[in-house]
């Protein structure tokens, strides 16, 4: 293994940092003159800030800043890049020219003068819902046509198929391992064997792609999350793609991708093909940061696998140690990853555990809020202090304990206000229609969500008069423009559309859950409406993940609790509006808390990082890999500079707190 070289004095930094003062570890990769540098070093040991040095060094040695490109895993960490860039003084007109992208927006930009038109986007599972049963249908056919029955279709009810083939497709689309030549390579029980997947997910697999790339169509119907990537590793996987393309950076001198640990095949396919280029290539990671493996993300991308597949000799540069947090958070992190972390941070970390019961004195959001005040009163900024979450439904005590202090917050990206979910929607539509208050519903698009809720959850077939024409697609958009318009069509909409386009026994479920809302009072009222709603089982139709269909009851657990504190339907009704115009009705301006996922911040830092519910079952969650639950937990801890406060439930404490002590 090559040593890791000192500065070399003889090219000296042209660059001089704002606000730090590089070690000489950052100076030797900001200046190396070896061509391919990889870096792996722990969280917060600055590797996104040495790129950003990197970046600026070129800058200043005339290197145009179009001309340097920076690839991330995900949208925090390429806002992470920008942000280093700022920190470290380097203009923010400069900032903006640097070509900094995710893979997948670099692989759609590339993609789009290939493409003959506009390819739709849909990232989210549900917004594939339809599709990927329209292959289960193609496939089922199939298989009646062949008089044959190799493996059990799924039943039309059964979402749960649906969603185990997106995360089997993003993992054989991630490896790449039927892209050269799934058109010839017959779909048999030996190749899913040797691909490691289900008879059933390749045959879902080859029906799903041909729907989305038919084979008299030069360019894709539609693309989910990820198929930018996939799809164009796959032109490269080919050699098919051009060489002459104008939206390739063919002229690209520095090239750097952060989060190298996230990297997959697909996406090493693309980083290959870019390292033809005669460029400066620097590649930084963590693996113990990795937390999407069922996208095929692998370390072996860290650990030479570039020098094994290109003419590249990698030098291999070190970052020893963390500057975000002190020795003694350093050490609870070594301790719970087994490997050395130290730090050299000239600041202090305090690291709390508290703990919290059930109980509304001693609860845990409480003493989140008691945390925030402290926080503020000492004259420190809200948006320097972060609430990450495991869950999404742990936000719904949380924000109306936040909402109650008068504490402005912000989301991260990936997290939206629990009013705004749609199992939330739902239940204010029915309090609306039961409390006859539907002007409360203030905001134009909050009641076109409530009727995409009931839309949802309850499988409305929407008969509008003289509409035979149009898709369901289109009458919901008429419908939802209506009550956008008038806020009193929502009775309307809920009579004439919802209850007549609806399964009978679901109908008779909706009317059974108005009528309690309208006639009974007191606590358990909502338990009640929901018990009558068997909103357990419309989630199951509505949802394809599980997860999210955990989260639905978590959701409704949280609004449950709430519910309780009031003594009517129209009171709560009510609270859950005004809360809405609390939340939409802060200045842009104000700085606020940070409410994120762990999973959504990382790359980012905050000064005080308060870590709440951790209680085994929630933290690590049982769905999830065990080493990626330890990995997100990492990430979760790393993000704090001064404070860590972690919350652990009384009875049921997280074992990964356990493991830092
Ligand atoms: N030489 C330095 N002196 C002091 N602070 C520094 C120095 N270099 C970087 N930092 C600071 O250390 C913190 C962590 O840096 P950075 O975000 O680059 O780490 P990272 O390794 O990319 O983290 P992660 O693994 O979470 O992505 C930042 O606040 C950054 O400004």
């Amino acid at each position: 293994m090559p040593v890791a070289p000192q500065h070399d004095d003889t090219r000296p930094a042209r660059f001089v940092p704002k606000n730090i003062a590089p070690t000489l570890e950052q100076l030797a990769i900001q200046t190396a003159v070896d061509n391919t540098i990889l870096v792996e070093a722990n969280a917060g040991a600055a590797k996104t800030t040495t790129i950003a040095l990197r970046l600026a060094e070129s800058w200043s040695r005339g290197v145009p800043p179009a001309n340097c490109l920076a690839l991330t895993y995900t949208v925090a960490a390429r806002d992470a890049l920008g942000a280093a860039l700022g920190k470290i003084g380097v203009p923010s007109q400069v900032v903006r020219q640097f070509r900094i992208e995710t893979f997948e927006s670099f692989a759609r930009a590339v993609l789009a003068e290939l493409d003959g038109g506009v390819v739709p986007i849909r990232p989210t599972a549900e917004s594939l819902k339809e599709i990927v049963w329209a292959a289960i249908e193609a496939v089922a056919h199939e298989q009646r046509e062949r008089g044959r029955q190799d493996f059990e279709i799924p039943s039309l009810g059964d979402n749960s198929a649906v969603e185990s083939f997106l995360r089997a497709n993003h993992n054989l689309k991630g490896r790449m391992l039927l892209a050269a030549d799934a058109d010839d390579q017959p779909a048999t029980q030996d190749l899913a064997d040797s691909l490691g997947c289900s008879y059933m997910h390749l045959r879902l697999f080859k029906a799903y792609e041909r729907s989305r790339q038919p084979w008299h169509r030069d360019y894709p119907t539609f693309r989910g999350a990820f198929d930018a990537t996939y799809d164009l590793a796959t032109l490269i996987l080919k050699d098919e793609l051009p060489r002459n393309l104008g939206a390739w950076p063919a002229r690209v001198r520095v090239l750097l991708v952060d989060e190298m640990h996230d990297m997959n095949q697909a996406m090493s396919l693309i980083l290959t093909r870019l390292l033809d280029a005669n460029c400066f290539f620097c590649g930084v990671g963590d693996v113990d940061q990795v937390i999407y493996s069922a996208a095929g993300a692998d370390s072996k991308f860290m650990q030479g696998e570039i020098q094994r597949r290109g003419t590249r000799r990698i030098t291999r540069y070190t970052l020893t140690s963390s500057f975000r947090f002190d020795a003694t958070l350093a050490k609870a992190v070594s301790r719970f990853k087994a490997k050395p972390c130290v730090s050299a941070s000239a600041h202090a970390t305090h690291v709390t555990t508290l703990s919290y019961a059930g109980d509304d004195a001693d609860s845990c959001e409480r003493q989140v809020v008691q945390a925030i005040l402290k926080w503020r009163s000492s004259r420190e900024k809200l948006s320097g202090f972060a609430v990450l979450l495991r869950h999404p439904s742990q936000s719904v005590a949380l924000e109306n304990a936040l909402l109650a202090a008068n504490i402005p917050y912000v989301f991260a990206p990936g997290l939206d206000s629990y009013l705004m979910r749609p199992e939330i929607l739902l239940i204010r539509g029915l309090l609306a229609v039961a409390t006859d208050r539907f002007e409360s519903i203030d905001v134009p698009q909050t009641r076109r969500k409530v009727v995409e809720a009931f839309v949802l959850f309850c499988d409305v077939r929407l008969q509008l008069q003289n509409c035979d024409h149009l898709s369901q697609r289109e009458q919901l958009k008429q419908v939802v423009d209506a009550a956008a318009d008038n806020k009193l069509i929502l009775r309307d909409i809920f009579e004439n559309h919802v209850l007549k386009g609806v399964d009978p026994t679901v109908a008779k479920r909706l009317r059974e859950a108005v009528r309690i809302a309208r006639m009974e009072a007191g606590p358990q009222l909502l338990a009640r409406v929901i018990e009558a709603l068997r909103l357990d089982l419309l989630a199951i139709a509505a949802f394809v993940e599980s997860g999210r269909r955990e989260e639905v009851q978590g959701n409704l657990r949280g609004l449950l609790q709430l519910s309780d504190r009031f003594s009517t339907p129209a009171d709560f009704f009510m609270h859950l509006n005004e809360s809405e115009a609390r939340l939409r009705g802060l200045p842009a301006s104000t700085t606020r808390v940070v409410l994120g996922l762990v999973e959504s911040v990382k790359g980012l830092e905050f000064e005080h990082v308060a870590l709440p519910y951790l209680r085994q079952g929630e933290f690590p969650c049982p769905s999830g890999t065990p080493l990626e639950e330890e990995n997100l937990f990492y990430v979760g801890i790393t993000r704090a500079r001064r404070f860590l406060s972690l919350y652990v439930d009384r009875d049921f404490p997280s074992a990964f707190v356990r493991r830092l002590h």
